[in-house]
Parts: C-alpha cells; sequence; structure tokens
C-alpha cells in the first residue's frame, strides 16, 4: 500500500496569534492573552509522532505547492480571495472573515499552500502515483465558504481540490466524508446543487457553527438528497458513530458509488478535546479508516485522500492522527496508543438508545441517493 504524506514545516508557520483560543485577550474583560486553539503544535506533534515513531519510512512524501488564483477561484469568490491578499499585506496581518479566523502578514501565502497541498494530495492518488494520501495542512478549510472564511478556515482546501481534480482529471462522483466534530458546513454550501458531489457531515449537534449541520439539510435542485447531515448528540462515542458508518456512511457510499473519497479529518471528537464534548479515541478513527479503505477498494479503486482540518488536544490528537496514518499505510505492528485505557475507559461510550434514534431519522434519506 503506498501512502502519500504532506506536510511543510511553513504550516506551523500560520501565526494565529493570542486570542486565548477565540477572543482577543482584554484584561478589562478578564480574558488573558494565550495562543489560540488553531496553532501550530497539534499539527506539528503529529508530524513528529509520524517521523519518531518510524512510520514516515513507510509513507510516499508528497511537497505541497501554491494553489493559484484560478484553482481559489473554483470555489471562492473574487472578493473574498481579494479581501484576504489585502489583509495580507497589512503589517500585522488580518482575519479570514468571522473575526475568529486571524492570520499573520504574508498569510495568504500559507493558505494558498494549504489548498495545494490538497489539490497535490489528491492528484497523486487519482493518478496512481500513491493509493491514499494524507495532507497534514493548516489553516483548516472546512468552514471557509465560498464567500468568506470562518471558523479558523481561511480557503475551503478539501473542495477546491475536489472542483480541481475534477477539471484537470475529469473525475466525476465524490463522496466527501467529513468527520471532523464541528459541522463541514463550507463544503456542504459550495456542492449544495452539485449531484456528482456526496457530503457527508458526522458532527456534535450545534456545536459549531450552531446554525448548520441539521438533518433538514439535504441539498437543493439537482443536489437535493447529495447533502447528508448525522448531528450526533454530545458524548457519542465509538458505539454511535460505528453505527453511522454501518448505517449511513456505508450505504450512503454504496448508493453512490464514488470515484473518489475525500475526508475533512479533523480529530476534535476524541474524548478530550476543548472545543467539543464527543468521546472518540484512537482505536475509532482507525477503524473508521480501515471502513473508508474497503468502500475505496469496492468502488474506485481505493482512491482515498484526507484533508487536515481541526483537533485541539496536543497530547491525545497526534494519536488519534497516528492511528489514522497508520490505517492508511497498512502498518502491521501499529504503536499502541498509551492513553486508549484511559480515555476509553469512560461509561457511555457505547451505542446509546438516543443515538440509535438520531440514525433511524437520517436513514430513511439515503433513498435518494440514486
Ligand atoms: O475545529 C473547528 C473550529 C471550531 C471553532 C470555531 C469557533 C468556535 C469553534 N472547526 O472544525
Ligand atoms: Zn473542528
Amino acid at each position: 500500500m503506498a501512502t502519500g504524506y504532506l506536510y511543510h514545516e511553513l504550516f506551523g508557520w500560520h501565526d494565529t496569534g493570542t486570542n486565548a483560543g477565540l477572543l482577543p485577550a482584554d484584561h478589562r474583560a478578564g480574558i488573558q492573552p494565550l495562543q489560540h486553539f488553531e496553532n501550530a503544535e497539534t499539527k506539528r506533534r503529529i508530524h513528529e509522532l509520524v517521523v519518531v515513531s518510524g512510520v514516515i519510512d513507510q509513507l510516499t512524501r508528497l511537497e505541497p505547492r501554491k494553489a493559484t488564483d484560478e484553482e481559489i477561484l473554483l470555489v471562492h469568490t473574487e472578493e473574498h480571495l481579494a479581501r484576504i491578499a489585502a489583509e495580507s499585506e497589512q503589517p500585522k496581518g488580518g482575519d479570514s472573515g468571522d473575526g475568529l479566523s486571524p492570520f499573520g502578514p504574508g498569510g495568504i501565502e500559507i493558505g494558498r499552500l494549504a489548498a495545494g497541498g490538497m489539490i497535490e494530495a489528491t492528484t497523486a492518488v487519482v493518478e496512481g502515483r500513491v493509493d491514499n494520501a494524507y495532507a497534514l495542512i493548516r489553516p483548516p478549510g472546512h468552514h471557509a465558504e465560498p464567500a468568506t472564511g470562518r471558523g479558523f478556515c481561511m480557503f475551503a482546501n478539501l473542495a477546491i481540490a475536489a472542483r480541481a481534480i475534477r477539471r484537470t482529471h475529469g473525475v466525476e462522483r465524490i463522496a466527501v466524508i467529513d468527520w471532523d466534530v464541528h459541522h463541514g458546513n463550507g463544503t456542504q454550501k459550495t456542492f449544495w446543487e452539485d449531484r456528482d458531489t456526496l457530503t457527508i457531515s458526522l458532527h456534535q449537534d450545534r456545536v459549531f457553527p450552531p446554525d448548520s449541520g441539521f438533518i433538514t439539510e439535504r441539498g437543493e435542485g439537482a443536489g437535493f438528497g447529495y447533502a447528508l447531515n448525522v448531528p450526533l448528540p454530545p458524548g457519542t462515542g465509538s458505539g454511535g458513530y460505528l453505527s453511522a458508518f454501518d448505517r449511513v456512511v456505508g450505504p450512503a457510499i454504496d448508493r453512490f458509488r464514488p470515484d473518489l473519497i475525500l475526508v475533512a479529518s479533523g480529530f476534535d471528537a476524541n474524548a478530550t478535546d476543548p472545543l467539543s464534548r464527543q468521546g472518540l479515541t484512537s482505536s475509532t478513527y482507525r477503524t473508521m479508516t480501515e471502513r473508508l479503505l474497503d468502500l475505496a477498494a469496492t468502488h474506485c479503486d481505493g482512491r482515498l485522500a484526507m484533508s487536515h482540518e481541526g483537533g485541539y488536544n496536543p497530547v491525545y490528537v497526534p494519536f488519534c492522527g497516528l492511528a489514522v496514518i497508520e490505517a492508511l499505510a497498512g502498518v502491521t505492528e501499529p504503536l499502541a496508543d498509551p492513553y486508549e485505557p484511559i480515555f476509553g475507559a469512560m461509561a457511555g461510550l457505547e451505542l446509546q438508545p438516543h443515538q440509535t434514534a438520531l440514525l433511524d431519522q437520517v436513514v430513511p434519506l439515503l433513498d435518494d441517493i440514486h
């Protein structure tokens, strides 16, 4: 199994400042300065664990490049690109659009590298240079909508790669699975009317954005039925996620018969994440990856590419990221996750009746996938 792996030190230099995780430090409001939740640490520590564990030796290293204006405009408006470019010229940089997503001077160049990195990873998979790939990129992308950045995201990295690979390689049916704990609103919005792009988002109900990700959001026009949302209750662990795979993700992909599977891979559904309340451990991320590898083998010669999104506990997220990359590479003796016995022992992580009740509402929607 040849697995492509893309990372660059510049991703660690995307500067989100000291907005105390979300809000600007302000002593009058009692907000103390602290590095932003979306900082380099977690991504850098995933990379270092991939190296120190030795898994790096089983990977095919891919190099990012900067996405062009033309590629970015496959998804985004001219106004959004122009605004990011203008703010990137400011002495202290700017914000991607919602005041929660800062970047430093010249930050657009790192944003281009993230989007271009996912294009390169996807292209390497489609051209068969690797069987599958993981793009460990930053800033993330799945909240970025055509007209604005949002939720720490500057450009819609995965959506741009999907449109780019369709244009350069004629890939038709693309299935996007978003297992980041937050709703993949940007990807959904981009492909809202597109029946050739199936978007499936597994997220914690209304954790962010609070106004999207409902079961009733199904797409529009030709795209109706090709947006699927699974708003899982807070506290959902491996039981709920794997049941969602059994009852929704697998059957939806079987009906859709994709030519390529893309994943918005955030690890913030992990049991220790500061920005959510789910209960996953590395073993579930490994199992979900294995399920997608099987589906990709069945439908599209194993073509599977992943775009890094969220995940904010620098201690534990590296083990979740390593588990996914080990699964992609078919590592036979994976590194034991020393935290699994601790974080996997919590009560309530098996499938719960209220989670089954939620999935019961989503399953009938698959009938509209043809
Ligand atoms: O990880 C993220 C960012 C979520 C935050 C954006 C503002 C509050 C929560 N999205 O996937
Ligand atoms: Zn997230």
